[in-house]
């Protein structure tokens, strides 16, 4: 069997944000419980904002719930005490009843009460992580356009939307069980405090190695995750391959299956062997947890039983001091490993936090000033533009003028810069340099949504919208009604009235085949649907991006005539590769590395004999 290996695993980077694992594995107690208050702070704040009262009720239990519990072992002190009077039996048994119905009934009260934070923190977790969701979402769709250009602002976002809700809600758990355990743990050493100040002591002796035992065992886990995180990316990226949809074709017509099987098999395999490896580590760092707590907990007795003997403790305090100890041995465990939970967890946590702040300074933002309605000349000065990240400009240094109702074209070879040209002019994408004026108006001064009324995109790849056909057409002027002279116009001149027409449903056709009755189209009638959409919505500038690529002949010639007709109403910016097409544009822009290098009519440019004619000549000699 040849050892397929697509992709060099050995030498995949751990990602960015794996690495926040590394610096919680190697963190000692002191630092998990510094992450604690940050975390129990963003949680609490997230509560108080999804429900009040819910959140008020869980505080309110916890604390009446600790109460309870310290004043049941103080009672139980008393029933010792009574049990162990020197006189007859039925005589101590019936001087222990009264507080021994007091016990009981605390320890009823206290169960009472555990199960309503249960209670309370079910129904407060899904609102919790409800509010946290929306606000994600809102925050996240707010954002400016240019946003999504950003790779490390779509990574947060994506990151925010998955591991950092997944982890607010079990943070909203992790929490309620950290209050709960030092709830518990504060009775038990007040309750054994006053009672006797050194069975305080003695209570750390006893819960102090169970909790490292617990902690040892989350570190292994973290350290785990680490040493297989590029594995496993690999095997899902490997998975995808070898299943998903959008590959099928060229795995199929490439003979890919079962390599992309066998690989998949082989890290399966590898993981597997890592995970046994992992939980043999795990079970004898939990045997030597439970050793060494056996021995705390031995010292523990052995401290009592001296007290004891020295005649220094009274005996029925000392069985109270028994309970105190098992009950605070088991909340100081849950403790350190809620607080283990949530120094895990803090980093996911705390990408909500980001994620609001970051959205919020790149919120497309309000200014009150509005861009013309029908603008008479638009114009470029000295416009430069890079994408996030990127040093490289792709477009630098621009100047151009375009008058209303003309047809623009933008040429030149792939990553001139055309695309991004078209952005800055129509004001989706901010000028990083320079100023893109619309009559008087600063476009980068106007309210976003005013500029992107004015205008409509035929995008190069067109979102192909799930929907049914009609309002994938009608989704960019959903208020108007059709079918009108407009909508006719539309579709004949795209040529979607054809797609209408074939689908088993006409227009109302589902165009998703994620649902049983849904369907989906080929390049060019997708394509077909997306000019329809760009004429239907009427816009005054059009920026069509190689608008024709995926069709036929005769619909590009449809389109194209269309596009010219439109006349003095709308301008167009047209990107296109076919310069057969641009000869009758009003203006030709010809780009190179982000810069214009000519602009002028067809005659004037091919009469220049420079870059526009060459790439004019070498197309025309195709067809000669
Ligand atoms: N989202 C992006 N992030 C980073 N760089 C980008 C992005 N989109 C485009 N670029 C870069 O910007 C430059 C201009 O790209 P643009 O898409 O504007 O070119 P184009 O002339 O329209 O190309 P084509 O003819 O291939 O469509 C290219 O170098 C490209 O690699």
């Amino acid at each position: 069997m040849d050892r397929v290996r697509l992709l060099p695993v050995d030498r995949l980077a751990v990602p960015e944000w794996a690495k926040a694992s590394a610096e919680v594995a190697s963190a000692g107690l002191l630092r998990s419980m510094r992450a604690v208050p940050s975390v129990v702070a963003t949680i609490g704040a997230l509560a108080w904002r999804a429900s009040r009262v819910l959140t008020a009720t869980a505080v309110v239990l916890q604390v009446v719930s600790g109460a309870v519990t310290a004043f049941g072992l103080l009672a139980t002190t008393q029933v010792f005490t009574a049990l162990l009077q020197d006189s007859p039996t039925p005589q101590r048994l019936s001087a222990s009843l009264p507080v021994l119905a007091v016990v009981v009934a605390a320890v009823a009260a206290r169960a009472f009460l555990d199960s309503a934070v249960s209670a309370v923190e079910a129904s407060l977790r899904p609102a919790v992580a409800r509010s946290a969701e929306d606000a994600v979402t809102a925050a996240a769709a707010r954002v400016s356009l240019i946003s999504f250009e950003d790779a490390e602002f779509q990574e947060l976002v994506r990151r925010a939307s998955s591991d950092g809700l997944e982890a607010i809600a079990s943070s909203v758990r992790s929490a309620t069980q950290l209050i709960s355990a030092v709830v518990s743990m504060t009775a038990a050493v007040v309750a054994a405090a006053v009672i006797d100040p050194r069975l305080a002591v003695v209570l750390a002796l006893a819960a102090a190695a169970d909790g490292w035992a617990s902690v040892r065992a989350s570190r292994l886990g973290r350290w785990h995750f680490l040493d297989t995180v590029t594995r496993r990316m690999t095997k899902s990226v490997v998975a995808e391959a070898a299943t998903a949809r959008r590959f099928a074709v060229e795995r199929h017509a490439l003979v890919l299956r079962e390599r992309l099987l066998r690989e998949h098999r082989a890290l399966t395999a590898d993981l597997a062997r890592e995970e046994t490896r992992l939980a043999r580590r795990t079970a004898l760092v939990r045997l030597a947890g439970r050793a060494v707590s056996g021995v705390g907990t031995a010292a523990a007795y052995g401290v009592l039983v001296l007290l004891l003997w020295t005649g220094s403790l009274p005996l029925g305090v000392a069985g109270t001091a028994v309970l105190a100890v098992r009950a605070a041995s088991a909340a100081l465990t849950a403790c350190l490993r809620t607080v283990d939970l949530i120094h895990e967890s803090a980093p996911e946590v705390e990408l909500h936090a980001r994620l609001l702040t970051e959205a919020a300074r790149r919120a497309e933002r309000r200014t009150g000033s509005t861009a013309p309605a029908d603008p008479a000349v638009i114009r470029l000065t000295a416009v430069s533009f890079a994408y996030p990240g990127q040093h490289r400009p792709a477009v630098r240094d621009v100047d151009l003028t375009i008058r209303r109702g003309q047809v623009i074209a933008l040429v030149g070879e792939n990553g001139s810069g055309k695309t991004t040209l078209a952005k800055l002019i129509t004001g989706l994408y901010p000028a990083g340099g320079g100023t893109v004026h619309w009559d008087d108006v600063d476009v980068a001064a106007a309210d976003p949504d005013t500029v992107h009324e004015r205008v409509a995109v035929i995008a190069q790849a067109p979102a192909e919208w799930p929907m049914t056909a009609e309002h994938a057409i009608r989704i960019g002027r959903h208020d108007k009604r059709v079918p009108d002279a407009h909508w006719h116009h539309a579709l004949t001149a795209s040529g979607a009235d054809e797609v209408l027409a074939a689908l088993p449903d006409g227009p109302d056709t589902v165009l998703s085949r994620r649902f049983h009755n849904g369907q989906d189209l080929s390049g060019g009638q997708w394509q077909r649907i997306a000019i329809a959409r760009g004429i239907y919505r009427a816009a005054p500038i059009l920026v069509a991006d190689e608008p024709t690529a995926a069709l036929d002949a005769k619909a590009e010639a449809r389109v194209f005539a269309a596009l010219r007709a439109a006349g003095t109403n709308r301008t167009t910016i047209l990107v296109t590769h076919r310069l057969a097409n641009v000869r009758t544009a009003d203006w030709i822009v010809v780009m190179d590395r982000g810069r214009i290098v000519e602009q002028g009519t067809h005659d004037h440019l091919h009469a220049a004999e420079g870059h526009y004619h060459d790439l004019y000549e070498t197309q025309a000699r195709a067809y000669r």
